[in-house]
This record gives C-alpha cells, structure tokens and sequence, in this order.
C-alpha cells in the first residue's frame, strides 16, 4: 500500500509565558525563561493512500496542532511528517486574511498552492459559486459572518482538488444546508480514494465518515486504529472521566504528563 501520511516521532513544543516581560528575556538573553509545553509528545502514525482518519481527543489533546503540521501550516519541533501530496486544510479558522476580500483570498490561496493566473481564472468562479458568496465575494472577509468564512474555506480547499483533505471542525459553523452540501462533497473525495483526515467532536459524524481513529490524549497517541475498535473505548473513556472528581481529574492529568515528559525527555 502507498503510504500518504507518515508521522514519526512528532513532537510540538510551546513556551508558555507568565507576562510579556519573561517572553521578552526569553528572546534577548542566552537564559531560558518561560515554562516548556507539549501539544504534541513523540506522536507516531501513518495513513495508507486513501484512508479516512479521525482525530479524537478530549479539548486540548493535540488534534488541531497535528493537522496544522500535516498541512504545513505549523512546523513541527522535533521529528518527521512525510506528506505524499499536497495536503489542504479546511479549518474554522481557515487562514483567511480579513483585510482582503473574498476573491483576493481565493487569489492569494491558489498562488501559494502553487497554481498559475490561468488556473485561478477557471477555479474562481467554481469556488465562488460551491461558496455561495457571489454578492460578497469583492468585501473584505472581515465583514463576513462565521460561517460565511467556513464556506469560503471550504469551497477553497475542495476546488484546488488537493490529495489530503484535511477538515477541522469544519462542519460545525455554517447552516445545515451547506453542512449537507460539503458532507457530500467529502463522500465524493472519499468514492474518489483521496486521503482525508477529519477532526470532530461529533462521534456520529466520526462513525458515519471515518474508517480509522486516532485518538490523542494530552499530545500522546493513546490509541489508532479501525473505528470499531477504537470509539467505544472512547467513549468508555468519556463516561468514565465524567465521574471522576475535580480531585481525581487532575491527579489523572499529573499522571499522564509525567508520561509526557519522560516520552520527550526520551527522545531527546
Ligand atoms: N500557539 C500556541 N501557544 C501555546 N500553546 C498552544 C498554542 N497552540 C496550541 N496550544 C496548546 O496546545 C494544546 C493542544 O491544542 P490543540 O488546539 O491542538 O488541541 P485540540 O485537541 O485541537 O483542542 P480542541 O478540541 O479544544 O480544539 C492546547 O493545550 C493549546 O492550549
């Protein structure tokens, strides 16, 4: 099988900083300041051509920073992502620049996606129009409403035909129509064997699209594998969480990010 993603070792390192000031010191002085944070720790996995992953995990687990790094929107700290394709990301918060109208978007994405001005004269009205915006496509994207935004980033990204579809919650915003719209798109990539990754917190949307899970907790891969196998663990693991105590919560976290840290302190 040909391999589309392959993840090895992939760690993701933030600083975080109490006050401007300590940032500030971090950057000008040879001193370290700041606390280490890992959104990702030795993250290891790999998608065959044409596989359908979705990324689980509690808030906070590392599945956004690993899709960024997938589509190369975020550099990884330590570690491999091999990218068989050109990957596109659709997210919420799709990299739209708000000061630019919707076509200069659609102008400035097909660019850096590497098309040439006549490729973009034939995509754009295909984008607008899979976007519904026509009347707004020429106002700067910051007057748009949310899910004005969720549309043009959608539309986007499925146009430019990329081999790795990347969604991120992308269904979420939006009314149901064009959610409707864009789930049939994706089930036409999906009958097209393209590889998609799809970040949700909607398991029935996971069990209805995806074949496989990965599931991160607290930037770890806790478990990936096929979604028979691996969602009703999850879902285990929700309904046990929720009993726990605040108390109990948070020892349970200590525990894990003590296994964070040795995995990276390994690693390193
Ligand atoms: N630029 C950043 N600086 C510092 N920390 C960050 C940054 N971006 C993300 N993080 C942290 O990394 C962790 C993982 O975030 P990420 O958005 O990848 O999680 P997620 O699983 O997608 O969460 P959610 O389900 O809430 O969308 C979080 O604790 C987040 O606060």
């Amino acid at each position: 099988m040909e391999k589309a993603i392959i993840a090895k070792n992939v760690t993701k390192k933030y600083k975080l900083y109490k006050n401007t000031k300590e940032r500030l010191l971090d950057l000008i002085t040879p001193k370290s300041y700041g606390e280490d944070f890992y959104a990702l720790a030795d993250v290891n996995f790999e998608a065959e051509k044409g596989d359908i992953i979705g990324f689980i995990g509690i808030n906070g687990s590392g599945k956004s920073t690993l899709s960024n790094i997938i589509a190369g929107i975020v550099p990884e700290t330590a570690g491999t992502v091999k990218v068989n394709g050109q990957a596109s990301l659709i997210a919420v918060s799709s990299g739209l620049k708000g000061d630019l109208s919707g076509r200069d978007n659609i102008e400035l994405k097909c660019l850096m996606l590497g098309f040439s001005r006549d490729e973009i004269k034939e995509l754009e009205p295909k984008i607008i129009e899979f976007a519904e915006l026509e009347r707004f496509i020429d106002q700067p994207v910051k007057s748009y409403s949310s899910g004005m935004k969720s549309r043009l980033g959608f539309a986007i990204s499925v146009t430019v035909d990329p081999d790795i579809l990347i969604i991120d919650e992308a269904l979420s915003v939006g009314d149901k129509a064009f959610a409707e719209k864009s789930l049939n798109k994706m089930k036409e990539f999906k009958e097209k064997g393209k590889t998609m990754i799809f970040v949700s917190h909607s398991l029935g949307q996971m069990k209805e699209f995806c074949e496989k899970i990965l599931w991160l907790e607290y930037g770890m891969v806790k478990d990936f594998g096929s979604v028979d196998q691996v969602l009703p663990k999850y879902e285990e693991y929700l309904r046990e969480q929720k009993k726990l105590s605040k108390k109990e919560r948070d020892e349970y976290r200590e525990a894990i990010l003590k296994k964070q840290l040795q995995l990276v302190q390994g690693i390193n």
